[in-house]
Order: structure tokens, then sequence, then C-alpha cells
């Protein structure tokens, strides 16, 4: 879907990206997360044709991003970090306006204002002006804008940056509607427990270097192995020998009351183990795949004496600085 190859960028005496590349499949919500300065922006705004690479090259569907920017813009919408709104327009009218700027013919202005403000739930809103809204609502009013020629490909550059938690998780939702909808999504953000809930892979990138790309909750996994969280109502120290009893189990962590456990990603394989378990009177509570955390990913790759420093953040989990 989105094809990165081999990026490099330079800022006057500083390499923003050295020779990034990563294949980014469609229905996906790719977390983009690194420190300040990492080269996330710089990242976002060349898959965005807005700068040019030194270096290697952007695809969305084959179509060469800075080859055709117009082309592209069609596929992709595009949020950067600081943006602005016509604050005298009212929802409606930014709504309409930008899909005329966007080309969206005229016989379907309406239509595509009306359906970008459901996507964001704006609909109660129309009627009122840019300029009264609260944060949360002009920043779903900045994404409607972005999706209303209905791209398949949306960009986000900390779209969550200065959200209260309730227009946050409003926010994730919407997201994973789009996501839902048929579109791939980027964003980047430093506070990485809000891109938790609704994130499908993580790109990891530091001093303008890909460190990482991979699914979440298998980023640590060996292809063909799921990792499984079990745990017991009632603890018992007989667990861990009826789980050595089972084949082609490996045990991650283990104590009376619960444990991770890894084994093929087969599905009769693990109702077979729940039936043997119960079987043998275990009060199994939960049994599910244990994925493996946004978070525990991310300290998992940069904790290696990295340079930047790495912040607990309170309710808003760990914030990169
Ligand atoms: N216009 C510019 N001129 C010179 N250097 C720049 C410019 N823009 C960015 N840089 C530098 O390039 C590097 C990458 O910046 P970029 O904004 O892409 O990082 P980032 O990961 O988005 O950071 P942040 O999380 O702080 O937004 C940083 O060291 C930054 O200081």
């Amino acid at each position: 879907m989105i094809d990165i190859q081999n990026l490099t960028y330079d800022y006057p005496g500083r390499r923003a990206l050295d020779n990034v590349s990563a294949q980014i499949a469609p229905l996906t919500i790719t977390a983009l997360v690194g420190p300040n300065g990492a080269g996330k922006s710089t990242l976002l705004r060349i898959c965005a044709a807005l700068d040019r690479p030194f270096a290697g090259s952007v695809t969305i569907d084959g179509l060469d991003v800075h080859d055709d920017p117009r082309a592209a813009h069609r596929r992709m919408g595009f949020l950067p970090d600081f943006f602005g709104l016509y604050d005298d327009l009212t929802v409606q009218q930014c709504l309409r306006y930008r899909a005329q700027a966007q080309g969206v013919a005229s016989s379907s202005v309406v239509a595509a204002a009306q359906r970008a403000a459901e996507r964001l739930d704006l609909t109660d809103r129309l009627k009122e002006k840019a300029g009264t809204l609260s944060r949360g609502l002009r920043q779903r009013l900045a994404i409607a804008q972005a999706i209303i020629h209905d791209p398949k490909v949306l960009m986000l550059d900390e779209p969550a940056s200065g959200l209260d938690p309730e227009a946050r998780i409003a926010l994730a939702a919407v997201l994973r509607r789009l996501r839902d909808d048929g579109m791939t999504i980027i964003v980047s953000s430093h506070i990485l427990a809000e891109l938790e809930d609704y994130s499908t892979h993580m790109m990891i990138i530091r001093d303008g270097r890909l460190v990482d790309y991979a699914p979440l909750g298998q980023a640590a996994q060996t292809l063909g192995r799921v990792r499984l969280r079990l745990d017991l109502a009632d603890r018992s120290d007989a667990l861990e020998t009826a789980l050595h009893q089972i084949a082609d189990l490996t045990i991650i962590s283990l104590d009376a009351g619960h444990a991770v456990i890894e084994m093929a990603d087969d599905s009769l394989a693990h109702a077979a183990l729940l039936k043997t378990l119960v079987g043998q009177d275990f009060k199994v509570a939960s049994f599910a795949p244990d994925r493996l955390g946004l978070q525990d990913a991310y300290l998992t790759h940069v904790k290696s004496g990295a340079p930047q420093k790495i912040t607990a953040g309170g309710s808003a989990g760990v914030s990169l600085q």
C-alpha cells in the first residue's frame, strides 16, 4: 500500500532521515513513535509529498508521490502538527470550502461535507463557527477536512497533542472507525498510551533511522507462534506441572495465579489446552492472546542505553522527550 524506500533527508548541517524503508500494509494503523527530533514530522511530510527526499522514494499503490504530488494528494489526507482553521467560517462552510479546494465535483460538495461531518461526529456543530469550537472539536474538524475527499491513506502528525482525556478517547474511536471504513492510517505521537488502543503496528525511529517496524502483539514473537495469557480464579501450585506436560508449549512467565505461554498459532491446540486445564479442575478465569503492549515493545527497543530520556508520564503513560 505505502512503500517507503531508502529515504534520506538533510536539513542544513543535520541528517534528519537516514535510509528509512518500510512497507505499510493496507488497513493498518501505524503508530509512528520516537523521541523529540527523531524525524517523525520529516518522514510524514515526505510521505505526504510536501518535502522531496534527497534520496529514496515513497509510493502509494504504485504511484510515486513525488513524481505526481497532485495525484498523490487525491489519495491521501494529511494533518500537520500545527494547523489553522478559518475561524470565521462555520463547520459546514469549512468542510464545503475544503471539498471545493480538494477538487470534489461541485455536485458532490454538499454530500462530501455532510459525510465528513458524520464520520467525525460533527453533525450537530455544522452551524457553529470554527473559532468557537473547543480544542478537541477543532482537531476533529481538521481531520474531517483532511478526509473530505475520502482518501485511502490518512497521515496525522501528533493529532492528540493538547487534547484532554475525553477528547483523546473520542479521537481514538474516530481513527478506529476510519480504519474499519477502509483507510490506512499513520499517526505520530509522543504519548504511547494514546496510540496503544487503536494501533496495529508500531514504527520506531530514532536519530533519523528506522529502529523497528512490526505488528503490535507479534513484535517479540516468532512467526507462527502466539503468546497467550492464562488467569486462574483460584491460585494453584499445580499449574506449572500441568503446563510442563503440554507438548510444544513455552512458559514465558508463571506464578500460581497466572501464566504467559507461547505456543503454535493454532486455535484447535488452544482449545485442547483449555479443555485439559478445565478437565484437571483448574478454575480458568481467562485465556486470551497476550498483546505485547506498545509501551513494552517501545521500551524493549530503546532501553539499550539509548541517548533519549524516557519518563513515566502519569495517567498519560510513558512519554518520550
Ligand atoms: N527546518 C529545519 N531546519 C533545520 N533542522 C530541522 C528543521 N526541521 C527539523 N529539523 C531537525 O531535524 C530533526 C528531525 O526533526 P523532526 O521535526 O522531523 O523530528 P520529530 O521526530 O517530528 O520531532 P518532534 O517530536 O519534536 O516533533 C531534528 O533534529 C530537528 O531539529
